[in-house]
């Protein structure tokens, strides 16, 4: 019988605490539990991570008690959960937090009980009354109890010994419905345009007349939540609707997608020669049940999604499951509808905007069993889909699924891997841009590449034309160059569709020549240079390299040079301006953020209710609209400014996927480029659609400057509120740093980070490069031994400057 558990909590510290196990709890406690122990000086919610008998050298405390009846924790979870721990150098409390919904994770609430009963003991009426409604009730909320009667009043019992306060684990969330209209089999669509008209051509166009033809437009089913936004559309005009037989309401879970999208497994595709090709790859993996990586590279509209649907097929009819990583921006209703189509409930879908409700069912339903396919972003890395023989990472390249902030800063990519490993199950990373890290991973046999050539139906790549600015100065019309202006025209004219992207990427402020389009670069480390602009001063946030602010560009010699950067510029209205005539819809971070925003957009442009659709990078991933044949990219090269080695990769990446938006179906698709700088190579790599030359190159820079995929870069972070004090962490760090790496070479900095102060907190960085071989064991070990040595040489009141670990840092 082991006497000792080994306990985690959602903290930063990286060791487990041991707590005594009392002898009625020995038999059921068990690794992956959560239990219930004093800590620190209350108590707390903690997951069982390793049993034993080594008695410790310290007094250990009880367990009091066990929380679940089955561990929340499967032991693959729990090994992968630990790699996270070592690899990214975080807590493991803080791993398994991001793991597990609330509810089931460290999430809880304090309830009032009675610890010891007066008995006869004399207490006042007030005393006596909080007793005794104490006593009555189930459970109550410390919070409640507090405002009823008032915190001294509760503190007071408390310190007598009658009540005890007790966190625990929070799984009151109320199940969330809506509202949700559909058309009766009364509201057939013609018999409402009959309708309509007859009240029309009567002039008899009453309010709910109207209202029913602003729903025929909308489009139903649809939620009451989404339909009232339109002024039109309120209970009465929807009753008065509902009450001439055309459309019935009912109470739907928000999660049961079921009611928006058609269930026709019969419509799933045949794969063409290259689709089929990668599939028996993958089958193979699938047959052995044994770990397997797959680059999928195919170019835009390649059908890598269908690929996806067959591979997921077969897992299925092996008794599997399946788990789907898209972009947080992926989750787009187009991909879910695919899945939908052919899975039906088999799929859960984990949205980020899911109440705390829906996310517990979510999760119960896949550790059930119910379903048995995840699909969904960042985190549904860790969804507990059983059996699992599968994982797609779909867009593998994109840099949402890489956590930055807070800690577990894990790559959900290479959480996949992992966890393939561990479950011998077959990883699918899909992309038309791959990461430089995958490529090479793939010519170095750790992955093994499929790739799709063509488009299936025969849909052509779109022909790219590249608009220099610098020569358009003098033709433009508002923010777009003539040519494309016409182009668009043209488009919708023919009843045809745009999509413009204006990249809002903004976080640092830079310096660009008004004539040229040259932006300062740092003369070490090929990175743009960050305009700090209290200080006048250009700062290289890799190296630390500064220099004052320059009056003439380097390149040209006019003095032209602007600070741009996160200065929001009101580019869709200048749109606007240009087509008033035109239908546009904008999609960007704003319009998005309602819960269902970011469908309704796209559900509109889908039914062409507008011509145009203008947005921020949020438009350049994942559409398949076969309207589309113009893509415009208002300023091309903005990630060129962003402080980052990879920022060429990111601008070849969303000029190919945005670029791939046109032209999907038998239309013959165009694309523009507008940008300063016509004749950068990521530039003219995506205009010629040429992936392998853009790679070729770019490794060759990667190499020659050690970036990854040739070194692994871990960032470290210093932030505190005295700027003095921050510097003088990063420093003794820096140096301790050194010391263990032995040597300069692969230490940059420290220096101040791009955006310098957040909130009132400093920061500064340093870079370490180390040979990207090194795997958890190593890195875990260098660490363990810089920060203990740093402990004994801390400057005196640093304790408030916090130190970030983000190992594979992407910028
Ligand atoms: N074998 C096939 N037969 C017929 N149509 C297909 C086939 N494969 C894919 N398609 C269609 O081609 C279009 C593009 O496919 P899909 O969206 O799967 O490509 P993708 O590679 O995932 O695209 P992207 O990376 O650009 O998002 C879709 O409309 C899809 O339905
Ligand atoms: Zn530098």
């Amino acid at each position: 019988m082991p006497r000792f558990a080994d306990i985690i909590f959602p903290t930063a510290v990286r060791q487990p605490f041991t707590y005594q196990i009392p002898e009625n709890l020995q038999d059921e406690i068990k690794v992956g539990l959560r239990v219930w122990v004093p800590f620190q000086r209350r108590k707390s919610i903690g997951v069982v991570v390793n049993l034993h008998s080594d008695t410790p050298d310290f007094n250990t405390r009880d367990v009091e008690q066990i929380l679940d009846d089955k561990p929340i924790l499967s032991p693959e979870m729990m090994k992968l959960t630990k790699w996270i721990h070592r690899f990214y150098y975080c807590g493991w409390g803080e791993v398994i937090q991001a793991a597990l919904p609330a509810g089931l994770n460290f999430y809880s609430e304090k309830y009032i009980l009675i610890k010891n009963h007066p008995g006869d003991e004399q207490l006042d009426n007030k005393d006596a009354n909080i007793i005794e409604e104490v006593a009555k009730k189930e459970s109550y909320l410390l919070k409640e109890a507090k405002k009823r009667w008032s915190a001294a009043a509760i503190d007071r019992l408390q310190k007598r010994g009658y009540l005890e306060v007790r966190e625990e684990p929070e799984l009151k969330v109320a199940p969330s419905t809506s509202r949700l209209w559909e058309w009766t089999p009364e509201g057939e669509q013609e018999k409402v345009l009959e309708l309509i008209n007859r009240h029309r051509e009567e002039d008899k166009m009453y309010k709910w007349v109207e209202a029913l033809e602003l729903l025929h437009m909308l489009g139903l089913p649809e939620f009451q939540k989404n339909l009232t936004r339109h002024e039109l559309l309120d209970s009465y005009t929807l009753n008065r609707i509902a009450d001439e037989g055309l459309i019935s309401a009912r109470e739907v879970e928000s999660t049961d997608i079921s009611f928006k999208y058609e269930y026709d497994p019969s419509a799933l595709k045949k794969l063409n020669d290259e689709q089929e090709m990668a599939l028996v790859e993958i089958k193979s993996s699938l047959d052995k049940e044994e770990f397997a990586n797959y680059l999928l590279f195919g170019i835009t509209g390649s059908g890598k999604t269908e690929v996806y649907i067959h591979a997921l097929r077969e897992v299925l009819d092996k008794g599997k499951g399946g788990l789907v990583l898209v972009p947080e921006i992926g989750l787009t209703p187009q991909i879910v509808k695919r899945f939908y189509q052919i899975f039906g409930d088999d799929i859960a879908v984990l949205h980020s905007r899911l109440t705390v409700r829906e996310k517990y069912d979510a999760w119960r339903s896949l550790q059930k069993g119910e379903k048995r396919i995840a699909i969904g972003a960042r985190s549904a890395v860790f969804a507990p889909v059983q059996n699992l023989g599968l994982i797609i990472v779909d867009e593998e390249h994109d840099a949402s699924y890489k956590q930055e902030d807070p800690a577990p800063r894990y790559h959900a990519r290479d959480v996949a891997i992992m966890r393939g490993t561990i479950n011998d199950a077959a990883v699918v990373m899909g992309s038309a841009t791959p990461s430089m890290v995958s490529l090479y991973g793939a010519k170095k046999g750790k992955s093994k590449l499929l790739s799709l050539t063509k488009r299936p139906l025969d849909a052509k790549l779109p022909k790219v034309k590249v608009l220099d600015l610098k020569q358009y100065r003098s033709a433009m019309q508002g923010p777009v160059a003539v040519p494309l202006y016409e182009k668009i025209k043209e488009a919708v004219d023919k009843n045809e569709q745009a999509i413009l992207l204006y990249n809002r990427r903004g976080y640092a402020s830079f310096l660009q020549c008004e004539t040229c389009g040259h932006i300062p670069e740092c003369p070490n480390c090929s990175v743009s240079l960050t305009f700090h602009k209290s200080k006048r001063q250009l700062r290289c946030h890799y190296c630390g390299y500064a220099a004052r602010r320059p009056e003439v560009c380097g390149e040209c010699g006019k003095a032209d040079l602007e600070a741009m950067g996160s200065g929001t510029q009101q580019l869709e209205e200048q749109i606007s301006d240009i087509f008033p005539e035109v239908r546009l819809l904008r999609m960007d971070f704003d319009t998005t953020s309602g819960r269902d925003a970011h469908a309704d957009i796209l559900a509109k442009f889908a039914r062409k209710e507008a011509d145009i659709l203008v947005g921020t990078q949020i438009v350049g991933k994942g559409l398949d609209f076969p309207d589309v044949t113009v893509v415009g990219v208002i300023n091309a090269d903005t990630e060129l400014a962003f402080p980052t080695f990879r920022a060429g990769e990111r601008m070849y990446q969303l000029l190919s996927q945005v670029a791939g938006r046109s032209g999907r179906a038998d239309k013959e698709g165009k694309v523009y480029f507008q940008t300063w700088q016509a004749d950068h190579p990521a530039l003219m790599a995506a205009k010629n659609h040429d992936y392998k030359e853009f790679a070729r190159r770019e490794l060759a820079f990667r190499k020659t400057l050690k970036y990854p995929p040739y070194s692994r870069i871990i960032r470290f972070v210093f932030k505190g509120k005295r700027e003095q004090r921050v510097q003088r962490v990063a420093r003794v760090f820096t140096e301790t740093l050194i010391e263990q790496v032995g040597g300069f070479d692969s230490v940059l900095g420290p220096s101040p980070s791009a955006v310098s102060k957040v909130q009132k907190f400093y920061r500064w960085e340093t870079l370490l490069k180390i040979d990207p071989s090194n795997g958890a064991g190593a890195i875990e070990h260098l660490l363990d031994n810089t920060f203990s040595d740093y402990e004994h040489r801390k400057p005196d009141k640093t304790s408030s400057v916090r130190i970030n670990v983000n190992v594979d840092a992407l910028e």
